[in-house]
């Protein structure tokens, strides 16, 4: 496994910003656009806030969520308000966000609508992961409804997932979308999953969904 540790949260979000601006500026350098997919939750706010005053070309960046949570985004558990008050502002409010969300009841019903202008960012230039103590990344959680197909080759860019460890229901890119990225980088902090990374790499994907792509990613770790 590729792990950077690093000595603490601050130096972990200076180098992971400046690394994925890096991977940004060179991907624009022979394509028009570049795409940029993250994570929501708790840990990646920090280096949205440093990354959003980076100067690059923002304005040919698409940023998009693995996965989102599907409540409206007048709720504190939504991925895409996260986006919008911590990274899309400052000079990467120039950046287009490619939705994840639409105010339908079920994702099962606003994810054909979703799906064109999520396939048009793939492949993937940066993907950033990060990762739940059981080891789900994404909304790929272990004991999900759709895991088997979201984990195979035949799986469709986008999936709704339900899973007794996620409150409400989901809807994500699949592992073969997810893996189209360039440049993998997964973000966790704390021993608790230090410890379960580890164990990933020794389990099934379908007991262990992260561990499908510790092969391709670089793990930054900060305690
Ligand atoms: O919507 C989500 O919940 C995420 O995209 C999810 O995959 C997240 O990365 C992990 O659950 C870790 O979350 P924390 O950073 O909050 O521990």
């Amino acid at each position: 496994m590729n792990i950077v540790e690093y000595p603490d949260r601050e130096a972990l979000l200076l180098d992971l910003a400046n690394t994925i601006a890096g991977e940004l500026r060179a991907a624009l350098e022979s394509n028009d656009r570049a795409s940029l997919c993250v994570p929501g939750g708790t840990t990646p706010g920090p280096v949205f806030d440093t990354l959003s005053g980076v100067t690059l070309d923002w304005d040919r960046v698409d940023v998009l969520l693995n996965d989102e949570r599907w409540v409206p985004e007048s709720s504190d558990r939504s991925n895409t308000t996260l986006l919008k008050q911590r990274l899309l502002v400052d000079k990467a409010a120039a950046a287009t966000l490619v939705p994840l969300y639409a105010d339908t009841p079920t994702p099962e019903e606003g994810l054909d609508g979703l799906m064109a202008a999520i396939e048009a960012t793939l492949p993937l230039d940066v993907l950033v992961l990060g990762m739940g103590a059981d080891m789900h990344t994404a909304s790929l959680f272990p004991g999900a409804d759709q895991l088997e197909l979201a984990l195979s080759d035949a799986a469709p860019t986008l999936l709704a997932m339900r899973a007794p460890n996620a409150p409400e229901p989901r809807i994500t890119l699949s592992a073969k979308a997810l893996k189209s990225a360039m440049a993998t980088h997964i973000l966790i902090t704390g021993d608790e999953k230090r410890t379960a990374l580890q164990r990933a790499a020794t389990l099934s994907p379908m007991d262990a969904p992260v561990s499908v792509f510790l092969a391709q990613a670089t793990v930054h770790w900060a305690p």
